[in-house]
């Protein structure tokens, strides 16, 4: 079952936020002032250099000696604890993160004529605005957005594949293949750290959807008062998302109740597991909330892959990772309608996740 579009959703002005920043003005217009208790400077933000995990992925090229173990040790509790980790030595040739950077900002600096061409129309996921509106009276997030369904190919909608940059189409597939290649190895290294067979998540995910969002959070006057990015879980096995050189520091993630800042590493990738992984680890890997801040002195953008199960696949938490103590907390579901339920809500935490939740 593949998601359908809701028509006539009602969603007020949505103003374009690098056209808002245009007009120099300090004010931010109603629709982006966050209630008191959203807003990012009222919460407590922790930026210690005791960050989020790092994993070096040329030492898993090797399996068993004592690095590869020793690394898979690192990534089981990274996902357990933090949900969230930065990969180094990925494999991913650094001129074709390069060229999907400059490729995107290129894109995202046409004039707004250009970019409405390929409209992302309410209720729906792909194309140039902000996503996950469905009313007039929700907050909008800093950020300007343009995502496109990738693979299956029958999930493109190509009218919605730009002309300009030239290059768009070339740089874009060019990336996605070393993305998904990169995320069909990272889930083998997953199942071994959860002691499963490697090809497990392979083999159940069918032909995988792959989706890529690219943000683009322009300086704002008061990032006291916004959000770039609504918090939210990801609805994928696991996201992949790279940060352009020289960006704001934006990311943050949800822990123990704080919010943490993601300090970036050059040439790093930052990936968390997605909701996915949390329902068939039986929550032992977690999907964790985290939003994305404005920054008042730089821009930032983020390029975000969502690597997700084919539509047809059911869910369930594995059969192996359950025992006495630790019976189903999620119930059985098919992932076409687990999208189909993500994509016509609005971001709210882990809301998502209860769809699924055994009570
Ligand atoms: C914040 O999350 C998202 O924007 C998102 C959207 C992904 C999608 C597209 C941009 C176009 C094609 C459909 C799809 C929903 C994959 C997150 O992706 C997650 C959410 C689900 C569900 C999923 O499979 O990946
Ligand atoms: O830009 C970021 O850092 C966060 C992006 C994100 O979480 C998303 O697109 O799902
Ligand atoms: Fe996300």
């Amino acid at each position: 079952m593949s998601p359908v579009p809701i028509s006539s959703v009602k969603v007020g002005k949505i103003d374009d936020v690098q056209e808002l920043r245009k007009t120099k003005t300090s004010s931010i217009p109603e629709r982006f002032v966050r209630d008191s208790t959203e807003r990012p400077a009222l919460c407590p933000v922790i930026t210690t250099n005791n960050n989020i995990p790092v994993i070096d992925i040329s030492k898993l090229l090797k399996p068993n000696n004592d690095e590869f173990h020793y690394e898979i040790m690192k990534l089981s509790a990274a996902c357990e604890e933090w949900g969230f980790f930065q990969v180094i030595n990925h494999g991913i040739d650094l001129a074709v993160v390069e060229n999907i950077e400059k490729m995107a900002m290129e894109f995202f600096m046409l004039p707004l004529e250009e970019k409405q061409k390929y409209p992302m129309i309410p209720g729906t996921v792909q194309g140039y605005g902000q996503a996950f509106i469905f009313s007039e009276d929700q907050k909008l997030d800093w950020c300007n957005m343009f995502a496109l369904a990738l693979e299956p190919h029958h999930m493109r909608n190509l009218k919605l594949w730009p002309t300009k940059p030239s290059n768009f189409s070339e740089t874009l597939e060019e990336y996605s293949r070393e993305v998904r290649k990169f995320c069909k190895n990272l889930l083998k290294y997953i199942a071994k750290s959860l002691g499963l067979n490697a090809n497990l998540f392979e083999d159940m995910f069918g032909v995988a959807v792959q989706a890529v969002r690219m943000n683009y959070y322009p300086v704002c006057p008061r990032p006291d008062l916004v959000l770039g990015l609504s918090p939210h879980s990801d609805g994928s096995a696991l996201t992949v998302l790279q940060q352009r050189k020289g960006s704001s520091v934006g990311l943050q993630i949800l822990k123990d109740n704080k919010w943490v800042s993601v300090q970036p590493i050059p040439d790093a990738l930052v990936i968390n597991i997605g909701d996915t992984i949390e329902v068939l680890s039986n929550g032992r890997y977690k999907s964790v909330e985290h939003r994305a801040v404005a920054n008042k002195e730089k821009d930032r953008l983020s390029i975000v892959t969502f690597y997700a199960p084919s539509y047809e696949i059911e869910l369930a938490p594995l059969p192996e990772l359950i025992y006495e103590k630790n019976p189903p907390k999620y119930r059985r579901y098919n992932h076409g309608e687990y999208s189909k339920h993500y994509i016509t809500n609005k971001l709210q935490g882990k809301k998502t996740l209860e769809f699924v939740k055994l009570k």
